[in-house]
């Protein structure tokens, strides 16, 4: 295995359309690459040991903090698929994802990294090889990850998704803008699942079992709207959605003002994006001047970033 000078990985964010939640109980799915955010990581020989570089931390790889334990399980997997374990390997990781804020950040980092790894290396490196590398670390940051982030932040086709099956690609023929706003608050992804799981193995979960049903329905239905160009009637499965995951818990103060903020402002539908508990909310605009009018809006009532973003971009 002759290494290269220098390995380049790269990867994007993801944006969950419909089903965030109810994935993880075998539901399905719609989730859409969203380049407008990125990750790069380049991978060089060091001098001595293995060293980091990212946001978060610079220094020893053995020394990373725990926050970054996901990282360091992916990287360590990599290079022990490599047989190159104790490798002296300087790795720079830059990012333009938000982290923790459902945007699949700690799976988008992961994917770039294993990347770099593997082109360092020369090596080859499948697709399924890369989901195994990556859900396996995910594990540490999700507990129990339905792969949908590292699916999404590695491939540049819009989703259909359930877990455990073959993922379907979507042949969308949206008309419409999203608009993608950042409350500021860091999510709580692995909590957020959590707390759901415990609210179905308690005694009286009857009720959300019906909520997680009901949000499971909702990917279905819009895949045909996404098909069939009905932005209406997406944007209004996307406010179901964000209503039955208030309900579930997994929503915030924040993330609720967005929303209904957006729709006050003439937005198809809107929700909470990703495991919730802060991070990302989404609103489904009909043109550019209505995207950007949504947007205005909830940058004055404190989304930290807001982007917007056209639906026919998709296929990178
Ligand atoms: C909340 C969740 O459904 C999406 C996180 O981006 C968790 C998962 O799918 O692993």
């Amino acid at each position: 295995m002759v290494p290269k000078q220098t390995g380049i990985g790269q990867s994007h964010g993801k944006i969950i359309l419909l089903g965030e939640h109810a994935v993880v109980y075998n539901y399905p799915s719609i989730a859409i690459p969203f380049p407008k955010t990125s990750i790069q990581t380049i991978v060089e020989k060091a001098t001595s040991h293995q060293t980091i570089s990212c946001d978060f931390y610079t220094g020893l790889l053995d020394d990373m903090p725990e926050l970054l334990d996901s990282l360091k399980e992916a990287i360590h997997l990599s290079l022990k698929t490599l047989n190159q374990e104790t490798y002296p390997l300087s790795i720079t990781i830059t990012s333009t994802i938000p982290a923790e804020r459902g945007m699949g950040s700690s799976a988008a980092v992961a994917v770039a990294t294993v990347r770099g790894i593997f082109d360092y290396f020369n090596a080859e490196l499948t697709q399924s090889k890369l989901l195994e590398l990556v859900n396996t670390s995910e594990k540490i940051a999700h507990g129990n990850p339905s792969g949908l982030d590292a699916l999404m932040t590695s491939s540049s086709t819009p989703y259909y998704f359930i877990k455990g099956q073959k993922e379907v690609p979507l042949n969308m023929v949206l008309d419409a803008y999203l608009v993608v706003a950042d409350t500021g608050e860091t999510g709580q992804t692995k909590d957020a699942v959590e707390s759901i799981s415990q609210k179905l193995q308690q005694k009286n979960s009857l009720h959300y079992q019906f909520l997680i049903n009901s949000l499971g329905d909702l990917p279905k239905k819009g895949k045909i709207a996404l098909e069939t160009n009905q932005p209406k009637i997406l944007g209004n499965y996307m406010t179901q959605a964000h209503n039955i995951l208030k309900e579930l818990g997994v929503s915030s103060e924040k993330l609720d003002e967005l929303v209904e903020e957006a729709i006050n402002h003439k937005a198809l539908g809107a929700k909470l994006t990703g495991g919730g508990r802060g991070g990302c909310m989404i609103a489904l605009a009909m043109d550019k001047k209505s995207a950007h009018e949504i947007a205005q809006a909830l940058e004055a009532l404190g989304a930290k970033q807001t982007w917007v973003y056209e639906m026919s971009e998709q296929l990178l």
